[in-house]
Protein backbone atom coordinates (compact mmCIF):
# COMPACT_ATOMS: atom_id res chain seq x y z
CA UNK A 1 0.00 0.00 0.00
CA UNK A 2 1.32 3.26 -0.86
CA UNK A 3 1.46 5.98 1.46
CA UNK A 4 -1.25 7.87 0.19
CA UNK A 5 -3.66 4.41 0.77
CA UNK A 6 -2.36 4.26 3.59
CA UNK A 7 -3.42 8.13 5.04
CA UNK A 8 -6.84 7.40 3.37
CA UNK A 9 -7.15 4.26 5.30
CA UNK A 10 -6.48 6.25 8.71
CA UNK A 11 -8.81 8.57 7.85
CA UNK A 12 -11.84 5.55 7.02
CA UNK A 13 -11.40 4.14 10.48
CA UNK A 14 -11.42 7.41 12.29
CA UNK A 15 -14.69 8.46 10.44
CA UNK A 16 -16.26 5.75 12.59
CA UNK A 17 -15.94 7.83 15.76
CA UNK A 18 -17.89 10.75 13.74
CA UNK A 19 -21.52 10.65 14.63
CA UNK A 20 -24.26 12.50 13.37
CA UNK A 21 -24.95 16.07 15.01
CA UNK A 22 -21.01 16.10 16.12
CA UNK A 23 -19.34 19.55 16.72
CA UNK A 24 -15.62 18.24 14.79
CA UNK A 25 -12.45 20.18 15.21
CA UNK A 26 -11.06 19.29 11.47
CA UNK A 27 -7.08 19.14 11.22
CA UNK A 28 -4.73 20.34 8.43
CA UNK A 29 -1.99 18.60 6.46
CA UNK A 30 -2.45 15.68 4.07
CA UNK A 31 -4.06 13.08 6.06
CA UNK A 32 -6.92 15.26 7.66
CA UNK A 33 -7.40 16.17 4.08
CA UNK A 34 -8.08 12.88 3.45
CA UNK A 35 -10.33 12.83 6.40
CA UNK A 36 -12.19 16.05 4.85
CA UNK A 37 -12.64 14.37 1.27
CA UNK A 38 -14.47 11.41 3.38
CA UNK A 39 -16.37 13.59 5.69
CA UNK A 40 -17.63 15.51 2.57
CA UNK A 41 -19.17 11.91 1.49
CA UNK A 42 -20.75 11.42 4.60
CA UNK A 43 -22.47 14.79 4.94
CA UNK A 44 -23.64 14.70 1.08
CA UNK A 45 -24.82 11.29 2.25
CA UNK A 46 -27.33 12.94 5.10
CA UNK A 47 -24.85 13.33 7.97
CA UNK A 48 -24.74 16.78 9.69
CA UNK A 49 -21.94 17.37 11.61
CA UNK A 50 -20.42 20.98 11.83
CA UNK A 51 -16.73 21.59 11.37
CA UNK A 52 -13.92 23.90 13.02
CA UNK A 53 -10.92 24.29 10.47
CA UNK A 54 -7.42 24.53 11.64
CA UNK A 55 -6.33 26.56 8.90
CA UNK A 56 -7.33 28.35 5.88
CA UNK A 57 -6.27 25.66 3.54
CA UNK A 58 -8.35 23.17 5.26
CA UNK A 59 -11.05 25.67 5.37
CA UNK A 60 -10.93 25.90 1.44
CA UNK A 61 -10.99 22.63 1.11
CA UNK A 62 -13.95 22.22 3.42
CA UNK A 63 -15.98 25.02 1.15
CA UNK A 64 -15.09 23.46 -1.87
CA UNK A 65 -16.31 19.95 -0.96
CA UNK A 66 -19.61 22.11 0.88
CA UNK A 67 -18.30 20.39 4.49
CA UNK A 68 -20.35 23.10 6.47
CA UNK A 69 -18.56 24.74 8.95
CA UNK A 70 -18.25 27.12 12.27
CA UNK A 71 -15.71 29.16 14.15
CA UNK A 72 -14.83 28.57 17.82
CA UNK A 73 -16.97 31.99 18.29
CA UNK A 74 -19.80 30.44 17.42
CA UNK A 75 -19.22 27.12 18.46
CA UNK A 76 -16.57 27.84 21.17
CA UNK A 77 -16.54 23.42 22.46
CA UNK A 78 -15.96 20.92 20.28
CA UNK A 79 -16.75 17.05 20.83
CA UNK A 80 -14.15 15.57 18.73
CA UNK A 81 -10.99 16.64 17.03
CA UNK A 82 -9.35 14.47 13.97
CA UNK A 83 -5.74 15.90 12.96
CA UNK A 84 -2.39 14.52 11.90
CA UNK A 85 0.86 14.46 13.11
CA UNK A 86 4.61 14.55 12.51
CA UNK A 87 5.32 12.12 15.64
CA UNK A 88 3.65 10.00 17.36
CA UNK A 89 5.33 8.85 21.36
CA UNK A 90 3.65 6.25 23.20
CA UNK A 91 2.00 8.23 25.55
CA UNK A 92 0.37 10.09 22.60
CA UNK A 93 2.46 12.71 23.02
CA UNK A 94 2.61 14.26 19.48
CA UNK A 95 5.04 16.78 17.65
CA UNK A 96 2.71 18.95 15.03
CA UNK A 97 3.32 21.85 13.08
CA UNK A 98 4.77 20.46 9.68
CA UNK A 99 2.04 21.94 8.01
CA UNK A 100 2.98 25.36 9.75
CA UNK A 101 -0.93 25.10 11.54
CA UNK A 102 0.11 24.10 15.25
CA UNK A 103 -1.59 27.36 16.64
CA UNK A 104 -5.21 26.66 15.46
CA UNK A 105 -4.63 23.54 15.52
CA UNK A 106 -3.64 23.60 19.38
CA UNK A 107 -5.96 25.58 20.40
CA UNK A 108 -9.02 23.31 18.32
CA UNK A 109 -7.74 20.43 20.15
CA UNK A 110 -8.11 21.96 23.55
CA UNK A 111 -11.60 22.98 22.99
CA UNK A 112 -12.42 19.44 22.26
CA UNK A 113 -13.57 16.77 24.51
CA UNK A 114 -11.35 14.52 22.49
CA UNK A 115 -8.73 14.41 20.10
CA UNK A 116 -7.80 11.38 17.36
CA UNK A 117 -4.54 11.36 15.83
CA UNK A 118 -4.86 9.83 12.45
CA UNK A 119 -1.38 8.65 10.71
CA UNK A 120 0.55 6.03 8.93
CA UNK A 121 3.05 4.36 11.29
CA UNK A 122 5.77 6.04 9.58
CA UNK A 123 5.11 8.61 12.23
CA UNK A 124 5.58 6.28 15.48
CA UNK A 125 8.66 7.02 17.38
CA UNK A 126 9.69 5.73 20.88
CA UNK A 127 10.93 9.42 21.72
CA UNK A 128 10.18 12.83 20.22
CA UNK A 129 12.69 14.46 18.30
CA UNK A 130 13.54 13.10 15.25
CA UNK A 131 11.24 15.48 13.27
CA UNK A 132 11.87 19.41 14.04
CA UNK A 133 10.05 20.25 16.25
CA UNK A 134 8.20 23.86 15.10
CA UNK A 135 7.75 26.70 17.37
CA UNK A 136 5.55 29.70 16.11
CA UNK A 137 7.11 32.83 17.20
CA UNK A 138 5.92 36.79 16.93
CA UNK A 139 8.43 38.54 13.98
CA UNK A 140 8.84 40.98 16.79
CA UNK A 141 12.29 40.40 18.43
CA UNK A 142 12.52 36.78 15.88
CA UNK A 143 16.68 37.18 16.38
CA UNK A 144 16.23 37.66 20.63
CA UNK A 145 13.66 35.00 20.58
CA UNK A 146 16.04 32.17 18.52
CA UNK A 147 18.82 33.44 20.98
CA UNK A 148 16.28 32.89 24.14
CA UNK A 149 14.86 29.40 22.45
CA UNK A 150 18.84 27.80 22.52
CA UNK A 151 19.20 29.31 25.86
CA UNK A 152 16.62 27.49 27.18
CA UNK A 153 17.25 24.34 25.40
CA UNK A 154 20.54 24.38 26.53
CA UNK A 155 19.68 24.34 30.09
CA UNK A 156 18.08 21.08 29.42
CA UNK A 157 20.60 19.39 27.53
CA UNK A 158 19.25 20.25 23.86
CA UNK A 159 21.21 21.86 21.17
CA UNK A 160 20.66 21.88 17.60
CA UNK A 161 20.01 24.36 14.28
CA UNK A 162 17.16 26.51 14.61
CA UNK A 163 16.15 27.31 11.48
CA UNK A 164 13.17 30.08 9.99
CA UNK A 165 10.93 28.17 7.92
CA UNK A 166 11.09 29.30 4.24
CA UNK A 167 8.62 28.61 1.21
CA UNK A 168 9.47 29.18 -1.87
CA UNK A 169 12.51 31.42 -1.36
CA UNK A 170 10.20 33.96 1.25
CA UNK A 171 10.06 33.91 5.13
CA UNK A 172 6.56 31.41 5.66
CA UNK A 173 3.92 33.36 7.57
CA UNK A 174 1.07 31.12 9.71
CA UNK A 175 -2.41 32.16 9.28
CA UNK A 176 -1.77 34.10 12.15
CA UNK A 177 0.59 36.57 10.74
CA UNK A 178 3.76 34.94 12.89
CA UNK A 179 6.92 32.78 11.75
CA UNK A 180 8.07 29.57 12.25
CA UNK A 181 11.28 28.41 13.66
CA UNK A 182 12.48 24.78 13.17
CA UNK A 183 14.46 23.14 16.16
CA UNK A 184 16.72 20.44 15.34
CA UNK A 185 17.40 19.36 18.87
CA UNK A 186 17.62 15.26 18.64
CA UNK A 187 15.52 13.52 20.93
CA UNK A 188 13.27 15.03 23.59
CA UNK A 189 13.29 12.84 26.16
CA UNK A 190 11.44 15.54 28.68
CA UNK A 191 8.75 17.17 26.59
CA UNK A 192 6.98 18.48 29.38
CA UNK A 193 10.03 20.36 30.94
CA UNK A 194 10.78 21.58 26.94
CA UNK A 195 6.70 22.84 26.73
CA UNK A 196 7.00 25.20 29.91
CA UNK A 197 10.72 26.42 29.55
CA UNK A 198 9.62 27.58 25.88
CA UNK A 199 6.22 28.56 26.70
CA UNK A 200 8.13 30.76 29.24
CA UNK A 201 9.97 33.08 26.53
CA UNK A 202 7.65 36.06 25.73
CA UNK A 203 7.92 35.60 21.90
CA UNK A 204 6.98 32.31 21.98
CA UNK A 205 3.38 32.08 20.66
CA UNK A 206 3.02 28.60 20.93
CA UNK A 207 5.21 25.34 19.68
CA UNK A 208 4.96 21.89 18.19
CA UNK A 209 4.71 19.66 21.58
CA UNK A 210 0.82 18.32 21.71
CA UNK A 211 1.10 16.93 25.24
CA UNK A 212 -1.71 15.29 26.93
CA UNK A 213 -4.16 16.47 23.87
CA UNK A 214 -4.63 12.65 22.10
CA UNK A 215 -6.86 10.31 23.44
CA UNK A 216 -6.69 8.01 20.46
CA UNK A 217 -4.56 7.20 17.54
CA UNK A 218 -5.65 5.65 14.47
CA UNK A 219 -2.59 4.21 13.19
CA UNK A 220 -2.45 2.86 9.45
CA UNK A 221 0.17 0.43 8.69
CA UNK A 222 0.57 -2.80 5.74
CA UNK A 223 -0.58 -4.94 8.61
CA UNK A 224 -3.77 -3.14 9.18
CA UNK A 225 -5.24 -0.08 11.56
CA UNK A 226 -4.59 -0.10 14.77
CA UNK A 227 -5.35 2.23 17.80
CA UNK A 228 -3.66 3.28 20.40
CA UNK A 229 -4.28 4.61 23.66
CA UNK A 230 -1.84 6.34 25.68
CA UNK A 231 0.68 3.99 27.71
CA UNK A 232 0.67 4.90 31.32
O1 LIG B 1 0.62 19.38 12.17
C1 LIG B 1 0.27 19.41 11.03
C2 LIG B 1 0.06 20.67 10.28
O2 LIG B 1 0.44 21.78 11.04
C3 LIG B 1 0.00 18.13 10.30
O3 LIG B 1 -1.01 17.46 10.96
C4 LIG B 1 1.26 17.32 10.28
O4 LIG B 1 2.27 18.09 9.65
C5 LIG B 1 1.06 16.01 9.54
O5 LIG B 1 0.81 16.27 8.20
P1 LIG B 1 0.66 15.10 7.13
O6 LIG B 1 -0.61 14.42 7.42
O7 LIG B 1 0.68 15.83 5.79
O8 LIG B 1 1.87 14.19 7.28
Amino acid sequence: MDARALKIEAARAALDHVEHGMRLGIGTGSTAEEFVRLLAEKVAAGMEIVGVPTSERTASLCRELSVPLSTLEETPELDLTIDGADEIDPALSLIKGGGGALLREKIVAAASAKMIVIADATKLVDTLGRFPLPIEVNPFGLASTRIAIGAAAEKLGLSGAIVLREREGKTFVTDGGHFILDASFGRIPDPRALSDALHAIPGVVEHGLFLGLASLAVIAGSDGIRTVVPAR
